[in-house]
C-alpha cells in the first residue's frame, strides 16, 4: 500500500470539512443553475422553480447516452496522434508520453455529429435532456472518483500527488491521490481535462442554437456570439493541447473528485449557461453593441493567447528568437522567470485575458439578469484562489527569486488594482 507521503503538505480548500461541503455544494449549484435558467424569473439567488424528484433526474437512457459519449471520446483519444508529447519531469525523473490529437477529436466529433443530424438525430432535443444527463454525469463522477481513490491505494509512493495524501479519506477522495492515474497508456486526467467536457460544452451550445432556430426561425445574434466565442476558446485549448501539460492540474494536482467533477460535469453543464439562458430568455442585440463585445473578446483572447504562448515557448526553449530578448530572473533551480513582456505586466497575464473573455461571453445576455454573469463571478473567485495556490507553489520552488519577481512585478492579475 502506498504511504501517505504528502501528509505534511498543508491542507487546502478548508481541509476535510471544506472538501465535504464542496462535494455537496458543487453538484447542488450545478443543478440549481440548470433549474433556474429555464424558469421565468431566472434569478441566480432566488429559489429553484421546483425540486425535481428522482424520476426526473434518473434515466437509464441518459446514463447510456452519457457513457456512449465518454466511449466515443475515449475511442477518438486512442486514434493515431499527429504527435506524441513528453510531459514534465516526474519525481522519479521519468517523463510520461501524451498523444496530441485533441483538435482531431473535435473535428471528427463535428463530422460525426453533422452526419448524425443529417440522418435525423434531433440535436435540438438536447436542452430538454440536460437535467438527467447532468445527473448521469455526476453519478458516474462519484463512481469514477471512488475507482481513482482505490487505484491509488496500490500505486507506488512516487506516483502520488504532493497534496491529496493527508490520510483523511474525504479530503483525499476530493483532492485526488494519484498525480497521473493511467491504465496502460490511457491517462485519465489528461483525457478528462480536454475531451468529453470541453467538446460536450460546445455541443450543448450548438444544441441551444439549433433549438432556438427551430423555435424562432433563426438563431439570434447573441446566440451566435456566445457560440462563436466559446467555440474559439475550446478550439484554441485543443489546438494548443500540449500546453495543458504544464498547467497546475497536470503537474501538481492529484486526480480526484474535484477535477473529475469539474472536467466532466461542471464544465459542460455550467459553462454552457449563457447559451441556455439565451434559449429561454432571448435578448435583442444590435450590431454596434455586438461589435464592441467582439472587440472585448478579441482583446481578452489576444492577452490570454499571447501570455500563454510566450510562457510555453520560453519554457520549451529559452533561446527561441521569439522570447530570447525578454528580461529574466535566474533561480536556484536553473530555470528562469520572465520579467518583461506579458509576464512583466502582471504575474498572471493569462488570467487577465481569460477574465476579459469571460465578461465578453456574458455581455450578449444583456444586463437584465445576474444569472448569465455567474461564470464571470465563479471564474474570478476560482482564479483568485488558483493564483494564491500557484504563488505558494512558486515561492516553494523559487524562494528568493520569486520574492524578487514579486518586487519587480507587484500586481497579480489586474495592473495597478490587484
Ligand atoms: N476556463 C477555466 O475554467 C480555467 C482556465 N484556466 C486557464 O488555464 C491557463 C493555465 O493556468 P494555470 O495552470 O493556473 O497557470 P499558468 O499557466 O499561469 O502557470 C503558472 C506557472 O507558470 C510558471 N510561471 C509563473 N510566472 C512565470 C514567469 N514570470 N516566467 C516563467 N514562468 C512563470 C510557473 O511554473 P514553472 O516555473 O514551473 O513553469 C507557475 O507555476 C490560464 O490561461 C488560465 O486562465 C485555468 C483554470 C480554469
Ligand atoms: C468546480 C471546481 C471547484 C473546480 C473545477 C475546476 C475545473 C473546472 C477547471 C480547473 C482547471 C481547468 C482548466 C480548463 C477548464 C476548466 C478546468 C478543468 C481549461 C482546459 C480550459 C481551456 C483552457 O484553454 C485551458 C488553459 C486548456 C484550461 C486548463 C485549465
Amino acid at each position: 500500500m502506498a504511504s501517505p507521503q504528502g501528509s505534511r503538505a498543508p491542507l487546502e480548500f478548508g481541509g476535510p470539512l471544506g472538501a465535504a461541503a464542496l462535494m455537496l455544494l458543487l453538484p447542488a449549484t450545478m443543478f440549481h443553475l440548470l433549474l433556474v435558467v429555464r424558469s421565468g424569473p431566472a434569478r441566480l439567488l432566488g429559489p429553484p422553480p421546483y425540486l425535481p424528484g428522482l424520476q426526473v433526474l434518473w434515466s437509464p437512457r441518459m446514463l447510456l447516452l452519457w457513457l456512449t459519449w465518454l466511449g466515443l471520446q475515449a475511442a477518438l483519444y486512442l486514434l493515431p496522434a499527429r504527435k506524441v508529447a513528453e510531459g514534465q519531469e516526474l519525481k522519479d525523473k521519468s517523463r510520461l508520453l501524451y498523444p496530441i490529437n485533441g483538435f482531431q477529436a473535435l473535428m471528427l466529433t463535428a463530422l460525426l455529429v453533422g452526419l448524425a443530424v443529417l440522418a435525423g438525430l434531433p440535436l435540438g432535443a438536447l436542452p430538454e435532456m440536460l437535467l438527467p444527463l447532468a445527473f448521469a454525469a455526476t453519478f458516474t463522477t462519484f463512481i469514477f472518483s471512488l475507482f481513482l481513490y482505490l487505484k491509488a491505494l496500490v500505486a507506488p509512493a512516487s506516483a502520488l500527488a504532493p497534496g491529496g495524501n493527508s490520510g483523511n479519506p474525504i479530503y483525499d477522495f476530493f483532492l485526488g491521490r494519484e498525480l497521473n492515474p493511467r491504465v496502460w497508456s490511457f491517462d485519465f486526467k489528461y483525457f478528462c481535462e480536454l475531451r468529453p467536457g470541453l467538446i460536450g460544452w460546445v455541443l450543448i451550445n450548438l444544441a441551444m442554437l439549433m433549438q432556438e432556430a427551430e423555435l424562432r426561425g433563426s438563431p439570434s445574434l447573441a446566440m451566435w456570439l456566445v457560440n462563436g466565442f466559446q467555440l474559439l476558446y475550446v478550439g484554441d485549448a485543443l489546438w494548443h493541447e500540449e500546453a495543458v501539460l504544464t498547467t497546475m492540474d497536470i503537474t501538481h494536482d492529484g486526480f480526484g473528485f474535484m477535477l473529475a467533477f469539474g472536467d466532466l460535469a461542471w464544465v459542460p453543464f455550467t459553462y454552457s449557461l449563457q447559451a441556455q439562458f439565451l434559449l429561454h430568455h432571448p435578448q435583442p442585440l444590435g450590431l454596434p453593441v455586438a461589435s464592441v463585445i467582439c472587440l472585448i473578446n478579441a482583446v481578452g483572447y489576444y492577452i490570454f493567447r499571447g501570455a500563454n504562448s510566450q510562457k510555453n515557448t520560453f519554457r520549451k526553449n529559452p533561446s527561441d528568437p521569439r522570447v530570447a530578448d525578454l528580461e529574466t530572473i535566474p533561480t536556484a533551480t536553473g530555470r528562469q522567470l520572465l520579467v518583461s513582456g506579458w509576464w512583466g505586466m502582471v504575474r498572471h497575464p493569462n488570467y487577465l485575458g481569460d477574465l476579459i473573455m469571460a465578461l465578453a461571453w456574458s455581455l450578449p445576455c444583456g444586463v437584465s439578469h445576474l444569472l448569465p454573469y455567474f461564470y464571470l463571478l465563479y471564474f474570478t473567485a476560482l482564479l483568485v484562489h488558483r493564483e494564491a495556490r500557484d504563488e505558494q507553489q512558486c515561492l516553494q520552488k523559487y524562494g528568493l527569486a520569486w520574492h524578487e519577481y514579486c518586487r519587480r512585478v507587484p500586481y497579480r492579475i489586474l495592473p495597478y488594482i490587484y
